[in-house]
């Protein structure tokens, strides 16, 4: 067997709050393998991005407590030291985040930003990371690379920017490329072209990709492998055909629900799931999605076992027995409150 790029086991999470610590992700474990594009899905304040930076040892230690381990390449991330840590996560994984603007300086050339990152991990001439700058701007589609490259990031549109901070991203040859919703400030048309363009780059540069996002269409165009958050847990993980086919989990019932269909007339209203995730300090006890599930059974006020199966795992206690029947009951109360 392979050992994982990443394996995180028993992640945990918790901020200061007024009243003491306040646990936001419960015990988190997965991995990321080789060549494979993993999406992290859920609503917003589903824990997605504390998992993303608690992970990379990027959340600050003063106000949060983090726990488990993160290996990357066997490597404990959240037990190294900042030399080891500033290594890993400027050349090995890279991190582009919502808006780009926030990856980069306004004060400076996009080309000058790329040679910085380059730069900071290799000691080539500036000369050759500079013409390297200019490749990768060739590279993630944008058209005059070598203008581009002059430009300061105002200069340039959103979906530009995003192109360029993919660059810079790339510009160390990273073995992981995690992506914080890369698309969200960015129009459907853009969005599109930056999703081929991280499907091309994973399949060029061979960088496997963990991307988050709170959109199941997004998920089916880019998954291998579908991890569900609810609630800062894992309410279900498994590849992407199984989950899209037969997903186990009634949370992610409802999130495969509200995929508006690709042909066909458009529905009036798409189903949509009723209430709103707890906030962290107000989990209800048992199955954390309890309140809000329409397959709700007596024994879901008791904490859910984990069902695993072929690669697959759910938090549930409804069964393959009785998942078509709960999913059926489903679609036919969508009128009814919850
Ligand atoms: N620094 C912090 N201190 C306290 N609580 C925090 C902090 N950062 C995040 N949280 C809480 O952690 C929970 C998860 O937030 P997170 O941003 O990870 O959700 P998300 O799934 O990424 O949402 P979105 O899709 O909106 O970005 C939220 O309830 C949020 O309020």
């Amino acid at each position: 067997m392979t050992t994982p790029l990443l394996e995180v086991r028993g992640l945990s999470v918790s901020f200061a709050g007024r009243n003491g610590m306040i646990g936001v992700i419960d015990n988190l474990s997965f991995q990321v393998n080789e060549d494979e594009t993993l999406c992290i899905v859920g609503e917003s304040g589903s824990g997605k991005s504390v998992a993303l930076l608690s992970m990379l040892g990027l959340l600050d230690p003063f106000s949060s407590k983090v726990e488990g381990s993160a290996l990357f390449k066997g490597q404990d991330i959240l037990r190294a030291s900042q030399k080891t840590l500033q290594d890993i996560r400027g050349r090995r994984i890279a991190l582009i985040s919502q808006d780009p603007m926030t990856a980069m300086t306004p004060v400076h050339t996009i080309g000058w930003q790329i040679v910085e990152q380059i730069r900071a991990h290799t000691d080539i001439s500036s000369r050759a990371a500079w013409n390297r700058a200019v490749e990768l701007l060739g590279e993630v589609g944008i058209a005059n690379p070598r203008m581009a490259a002059e430009r300061y990031p105002h200069q340039l549109s959103g979906g530009m920017r995003q192109r360029a901070v993919i660059a810079m991203a790339l510009s160390c040859n990273p073995s992981l490329l995690v992506a914080d919703e890369p698309t969200t400030a960015l129009d459907v048309t853009v969005q599109a072209q930056v999703l081929d363009l991280l499907r091309r780059l994973r399949r060029d540069f061979g960088s496997s990709i963990v991307l988050i996002t709170h959109d199941m269409g997004v998920v089916a165009e880019m998954a291998d492998r579908v991890l569900v958050m609810y609630s800062g847990r894992i309410v279900e993980q498994g590849p992407c055909d199984a989950i899209f086919d037969d997903a186990w989990h009634p949370y992610t019932w409802g999130l495969l629900d509200s995929i508006p269909p690709l042909d066909g007339p458009r529905p009036e209203r798409l189903i949509s799931i009723p209430g709103s995730p707890p906030q962290p300090d107000r989990r209800p006890p048992g199955c954390v999605f309890g309140p809000r599930c329409r397959a709700r059974l007596p024994a879901c006020s008791d904490l859910p076992p984990r069902q695993i199966a072929h690669g697959r795992e759910a938090l549930c206690f409804v069964d393959s027995a009785g998942r078509p029947a709960a999913r059926s009951r489903i679609s036919s109360n969508m009128d009814q409150p919850a």
